[in-house]
């Protein structure tokens, strides 16, 4: 979790800093706490590097030579450019990856696993799939308590529409859709920008407006074309995690901060290009509760 002490120490919540690095190293940690069973420190080289690694990638993705290079591989290949640099980045990812499977089957106890990757490499050598069950989070209940802090949290990923062209998906065999033939390998890409910004499915579509997801008593009400985690077999299999982790993150952060624009300034936050819609980097003041 962010340290909020030390935010409230060093920053005496007045101070704008840059949120995006605390903020993905915060949550890269908890990732990396159910990988590898620790957390790495905040000022670790490494550690650093990779959340960089991660972001830069991302970032790249939607370059427009990566996005030309998408259209004609063969022809790109061999030609300087972004795609040149998400494969290196990507090896030195994978690198670090292996070298960490590596580390933790040399230390292997089957009948004591640490983390999630020793879970892993033990079902690896039962040679069994096994569906993960056991998304007992203590505070899940807390989320039927607050409806309106759990609209203006679904509110925030429908309008911030993070992944607006999904993820590339082709097919796996011949399909007829609609009346349209499909043959097996074609390319699919389900957008989900349409749905989350649709007149008929959102009353606001075009505005922050939390009422989407209440009804006329304040109740929350689930909205079946809330989908920015896409939809079918083949969606997010974090979707869980994710919606923990924002909950906690929001209601912890706003139990005690107020976060501001630096004085003098608005927050004017386009989505930068990218495979993902990220804001660009920007300032902001935290403001302890008590000082307000
Ligand atoms: C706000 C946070 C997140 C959003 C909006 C999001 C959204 C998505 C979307 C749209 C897809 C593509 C689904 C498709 O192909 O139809 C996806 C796939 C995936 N996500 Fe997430 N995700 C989030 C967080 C996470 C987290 C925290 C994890 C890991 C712990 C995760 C792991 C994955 C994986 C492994 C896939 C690939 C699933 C597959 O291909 O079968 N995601 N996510």
């Amino acid at each position: 979790m962010i340290n909020l002490e030390r935010l409230h120490n060093i920053l005496g919540g007045r101070k704008a800093f840059l949120s995006t690095i605390a903020i993905s190293a915060a949550v890269a940690n908890i990732i990396a706490s159910i990988l590898i069973g620790h957390r790495f420190d905040n000022q670790n080289p490494k550690f650093l590097r990779l959340v960089e690694l991660i972001k830069d990638i991302i970032r790249l993705l939607g370059s427009p030579s990566v996005l030309i290079y998408n259209a004609f591989p063969t022809l790109i290949r061999w030609l300087p450019g972004n795609h040149k640099t998400i494969k290196r980045y990507s090896v030195e990812l994978q690198t670090f990856v292996k070298e960490m499977f590596t580390k933790h089957k040399t230390e292997l106890d089957i009948n004591d696993p640490r983390n999630l990757i020793d879970s892993f490499l033990i079902k690896q050598l039962e040679k069994e799939i096994e569906k993960v069950i056991g998304s007992s989070w203590p505070q899940s209940e807390h989320r039927k308590l607050v409806p309106y802090t759990n609209a203006v949290i679904h509110e925030t990923q429908r309008f911030a529409d993070i992944i607006p062209l999904n993820v590339p998906h082709a097919t796996t065999r011949d399909v007829t859709f609609k009346g349209y033939v499909l043959p097996k390998g074609t390319p699919v890409i389900p957008m989900l920008s349409p749905i989350l910004n649709d007149k008929d499915r959102f009353q606001r579509p075009d505005e922050f407006y939390p009422q989407h997801f209440l009804d006329s008593e304040g109740n929350f009400i689930r909205n079946e074309n809330f989908l920015p985690f896409s939809t079918g077999r083949r969606s997010c299999v974090g979707e869980n995690l994710a919606k923990m982790e924002i909950f906690l993150f929001f209601t912890r952060l706003l139990q005690n901060l107020t976060l501001r624009a630096p004085p003098g300034t608005n927050f004017d936050l386009p989505s930068g290009i990218g495979f993902t819609s990220i804001p660009p980097y920007h300032k902001m003041c935290a403001m302890p509760r008590t000082q307000i």
